[in-house]
């Protein structure tokens, strides 16, 4: 081989490694189904960034569908709109360690099962878990014990308003909160965010609410999109 044609090879091996870096660089990332928990005080914008995600991709995330022992409304479909369930049973499947998460509201059951967040996954699509401060805890530790039927692991995101005062305002021009609520979920607040920017606590993504768009963008970016 001539001296030009090694430069020539030299020169096109240089850009196939080029091309490839460049190709690297703008393929998009592999989106792999993952259970995601966003977090955040009351506020933060988890409805509002959470809603954009699933407008934009309705292929790829999905909630769970939740327990209930309240009776099904007219038009409600069992095993769509709620697992409608015995008050004996679900009480046993708690106690059992089958659900990540429960609650009592006016005398009925709620909760999310571990077998709920897995039919989401068995869809290819990714659960999105809406859960408080303590529910985000008790999990982390029941995964820290090897309890939590949920593989693979979560992600966990952290939403955090740019400040309290902020925050405030946020709440108040939702118009969603009696002077007694707002006071309360402020004080929550405070409580939630020195736990949220602080250290060990298992949050994989912090992202600051401060802009709607880089907000969304961060959590594109963390959800693999
Ligand atoms: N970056 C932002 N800048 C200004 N306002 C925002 C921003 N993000 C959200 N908001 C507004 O703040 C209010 C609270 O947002 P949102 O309801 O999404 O919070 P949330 O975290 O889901 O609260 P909750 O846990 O109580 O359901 C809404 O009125 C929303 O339009």
């Amino acid at each position: 081989m001539s001296r030009r044609t090694l430069g020539l090879a030299a020169a096109a091996i240089g850009a196939g490694g080029l091309g490839y870096y460049w190709y690297q660089s703008q393929a998009p990332k592999k989106f792999v189904a993952r259970p995601i928990v966003v977090c955040g005080p009351s506020g933060a914008g988890k409805s509002t960034l959470l809603k954009r995600i699933f407008a934009e991709y309705p292929d790829k995330f999905g909630f769970s569908v939740s327990h209930t022992t309240r009776k099904p409304r007219a038009g409600e479909v069992d095993g769509k709109d709620y697992h409608f369930v015995s008050k004996e049973q679900i009480v046993k499947d708690i106690a059992a360690g089958l659900f990540i998460e429960s609650a009592q509201f006016s005398g009925n059951y709620y909760g999310t099962s571990f077998a709920a967040i897995q039919d989401v996954l068995n869809n290819n699509k990714s659960p999105i878990l809406d859960i408080d401060m303590q529910g985000v805890k008790i999990l982390q530790s029941q995964l820290q014990k090897g309890e939590a039927k949920l593989s693979p692991k979560p992600l966990f995101v952290f939403l955090a308003p740019p400040s309290v005062e902020e925050l405030e305002r946020r709440l108040t021009g939702r118009g969603t909160e009696s002077a007694e609520s707002l006071a309360a979920r402020l004080n929550a607040a405070k409580a939630e965010l020195a736990w949220g920017l602080g250290k060990d606590n298992g949050i994989d993504k912090l992202i600051v609410n401060d802009d709607v768009e880089k907000a969304y963008t961060e959590m594109k970016a963390a959800f693999g999109l």
